[in-house]
């Protein structure tokens, strides 16, 4: 005779099944809507034309791997020089229709735009889930991560950035990096649009989220309750809460690549390749000088080259591993997998940061009559519907420009940060939605919960509605560390995150719960006859329920990632032995090798990773053109034809178009090389 929890479990398993049928038949009706009701999602005319193999060049200025978050940015603005050319590679496809649509966020994971990393197993994390492994999703299109992530627009602390410099970083204060920030926004946010801390015009717009539940209000309430301020969290001061800011254009994601990329697809001066998985750097060992790089597309293996530099910008997980592969990195590592050490650079691969939140901290509402005709919570079977897709096919609204995960976005200081530093230990999320409201069928699959625990937590709280409320660790202590499972490029590298073992991160994230259990508790409320979550994870039930020891087992039980792993090819000055680019974000000891994307910050910033990254790769593409001595504002080439004729007579933007401007600004190693011998470069 089966136990009761397994009963439970089979049962859980069969509603899924059962429910998964019309989840798949309403994303299937509304993708076919989308495609033929709104021409503004598929944007044909501006999207990127993949390059095929027989047009790509052998030699490009600048060859740039991965088309991310950071990625795009580069191309974008390297090709604003007319002289240069540029080749943007790009592992993963275009995006999608559906990718576009705030609250498809989660179905993205799993899915084939997700690299689908998975975490080693750990004492401290992901206990609850399936083989004790957290998913790490990573975006595997052109836009990278910030096609598949919550397009929430933080930029992090005023301290975190004084603090990059403080290390060892020239250039990289808050006052320095300010201006990056403010350079790509186009803020469209009417009472912040004329703000010191805003930008206006920029290729990255942000709005607020089109639709909300009307539990937003009440959270903020409840907060305000609690003494916290509603305020611009990118502004003056930090500590607070409010309505999300989103990477959002006309209530829809603005990825990097439709930010970026999109405006700019028609130069002649960018290839973009898709499908185009980077396999080598290519390096002169003698020179130690990396000269071009070698990538995979549709099976066949063609290398190309850089006149002036190759810039890894292949995120956090691959940007090192590539490094590794070329024979720069830990020594004793390297030599364990049979690479050749050309630069024993300790640091590549460790340091790595990312903020873990506490999953699971289900609140469920017994709602007045009052409010019975309001929507407070999502809930799959109530939103999946016609009328859903009606809407937002015909009439641009509705629940799909919905996130339910973060109605509200706040930032607190625990006991163990003095609040009047204002710079925060914790972050929240104060989500509509529980991991019960969609079924099981897209949350509980992407966190990878164990379907045992999914059923003894959820299953019974199916119809009710019920909210979760995020607290995150903002400046762990605790440091992970990539590592290579082999020599061959396809392989996933292996993944140490070492979430909590600095017993600091488990007492403040502890508090962090407690203050969200503050929140949820609050007496505005209570309005709604607010109930923690009555199932016990079976693991915990020993423990007094809300002591800390409680909050320690269940965090270790439903550890989430917030998708943030940073630092792995952290910068830092010559002296710091762990360094791997320096504050020009030049790798140490290669000539013509950088990192720009979110591998090299030195300390994960307060608040989440994808503004900084493109943050990061604003500065950087100035840095890179000053670095050359072209620190111009070029004009787009591809609204001057006038500068596309006057730069090259076959249009092809190989070569700049006058000896002077040859003399100054070409590389020293340009001529008519027998470019496959690697003794020439
Ligand atoms: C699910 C999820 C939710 C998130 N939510 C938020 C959020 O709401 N707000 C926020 O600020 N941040 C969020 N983040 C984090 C943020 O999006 C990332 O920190 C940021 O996008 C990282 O940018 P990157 O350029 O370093 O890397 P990526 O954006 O990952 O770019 C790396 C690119 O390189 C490509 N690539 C990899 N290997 C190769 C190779 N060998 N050859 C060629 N190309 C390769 C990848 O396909 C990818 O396109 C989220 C992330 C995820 C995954």
């Amino acid at each position: 005779m089966a136990s009761l929890s397994q009963q439970m479990s089979l049962y859980s398993m069969t509603r899924m099944a059962l429910t998964l049928g019309p989840g798949l038949g309403f994303l299937i009706f509304l993708h076919s809507g989308t495609l033929n009701m709104r021409p503004d999602i598929l944007d044909l005319d501006n999207r990127v034309r993949d390059v095929p193999i027989y047009e790509i060049n052998s030699t490009y200025d600048f060859v740039i791997a991965g088309g991310g978050s950071a990625g795009t940015v580069l191309a974008n603005r390297l090709s604003e020089n007319p002289f240069w050319n540029i080749l943007l590679l790009e592992a993963g496809p275009d995006e999608i229709t559906i990718s576009d649509m705030p609250l498809m966020f989660p179905t993205l994971q799993l899915s084939p735009l997700d690299w689908q990393y998975q975490t080693e197993p750990g004492e401290n994390y992901c206990l609850g889930f399936k083989e004790q492994r957290c998913n790490w999703p990573r975006g595997k299109v052109l836009g990278g991560c910030s096609v598949l992530n919550a397009m929430l627009y933080i930029r992090g602390n005023k301290k975190d950035y004084d603090r990059w410099e403080a290390v060892g970083n020239p250039g990289w204060k808050y006052e320095d990096v300010l201006p990056y920030f403010k350079k790509s926004e186009d803020m469209r946010i009417p009472d912040l649009m004329d703000d010191k801390y805003h930008g206006t015009g920029g290729y990255l717009t942000v709005e607020n989220y089109r639709y909300r539940s009307s539990i937003a209000k009440w959270f903020l309430k409840a907060t305000e309750e609690l003494g916290y301020q509603i305020r611009d969290l990118n502004g003056e001061h930090q500590t607070g809460f409010n309505l999300p800011q989103g990477t959002l254009r006309d209530g829809l994601r603005c990825s990097t690549a439709k930010a970026f990329i999109r405006p700019v697809s028609k130069r002649k001066n960018l290839h973009v390749s898709l499908h185009s998985r980077v396999e080598q750097i290519l390096i002169n060992e003698d020179r130690k000088q990396a000269y071009g790089v070698v990538f995979n597309k549709f099976g066949t293996h063609n290398t190309v080259f850089a006149k002036r530099e190759v810039i890894l910008s292949a995120g956090s997980l691959v940007s090192p591993q590539l490094l590794m592969l070329a024979g720069i990195g830990p020594e004793e590592h390297l030599k364990d997998k049979g690479i050749k050490v050309l630069v024993n650079s300790a640091g590549v691969g460790s340091n790595l940061q990312d903020h873990a939140a506490v999953g699971g901290a289900t609140y469920v509402l017994d709602k007045p009559r009052e409010f019975e005709n309001e929507t407070l919570t999502f809930q799959l079977a109530n939103i999946f519907s016609t009328e859903t897709v009606n809407d937002f096919t015909q009439k641009k609204q509705g629940p799909i420009y919905w996130l339910p995960v973060c109605e509200v976005i706040g930032f607190v200081s625990t006991k163990y940060q003095n609040p009047k530093v204002d710079w925060p230990d914790i972050q929240f999320f104060l989500s509509s939605a529980a991991d019960s409201s969609d079924g099981g069928l897209f949350g509980r699959r992407a966190e990878g919960l164990t379907d045992e625990l999914f059923a003894a937590i959820y299953e019974n709280l199916i119809d009710k509605e019920a909210f979760n409320i995020y607290s995150l660790l903002l400046r762990p202590k605790s440091r992970g560390r990539i590592m290579l499972r082999d020599k061959d490029p396809e392989s996933k590298v292996l993944i140490y995150p070492n979430y909590f073992s600095n017993k600091d991160d488990l007492k403040v994230i502890i508090e962090g719960a407690k203050i969200g259990h503050q929140i949820a508790m609050s007496q505005v409320m209570q309005n709604f006859n607010i109930t923690f979550n009555p199932n016990r994870i079976p693991a915990c039930k020993h423990l007094e329920l809300f002591s800390d020891e409680y909050w320690a087992c269940h965090v270790k039980q439903i550890t989430l990632t917030i998708y943030h792993p940073v630092g792995t090819a952290k910068m830092g000055p010559e002296d710091d032995p762990s360094a791997v680019v320096d504050a020009r974000l030049k790798v140490r000891g290669i000539r013509n090798l950088r990192v720009v994307d979110a591998s090299i910050f030195p300390y994960i910033p307060t608040g989440n990773t994808n503004a900084p990254t493109i943050m990061v790769a604003e500065k950087a593409s100035d840095m890179i053109k000053e670095d050359w001595g072209v620190l111009d504002n070029f004009i787009d080439s591809s609204e001057n034809p006038e500068i596309l004729q006057k730069a090259s007579s076959d249009g092809k933007l190989r070569t700049a178009p006058s000896e002077d401007f040859n003399a100054k600004h070409e590389p020293k190693l340009q001529k008519t090389p027998e470019m496959h011998d690697p003794d020439y470069w």
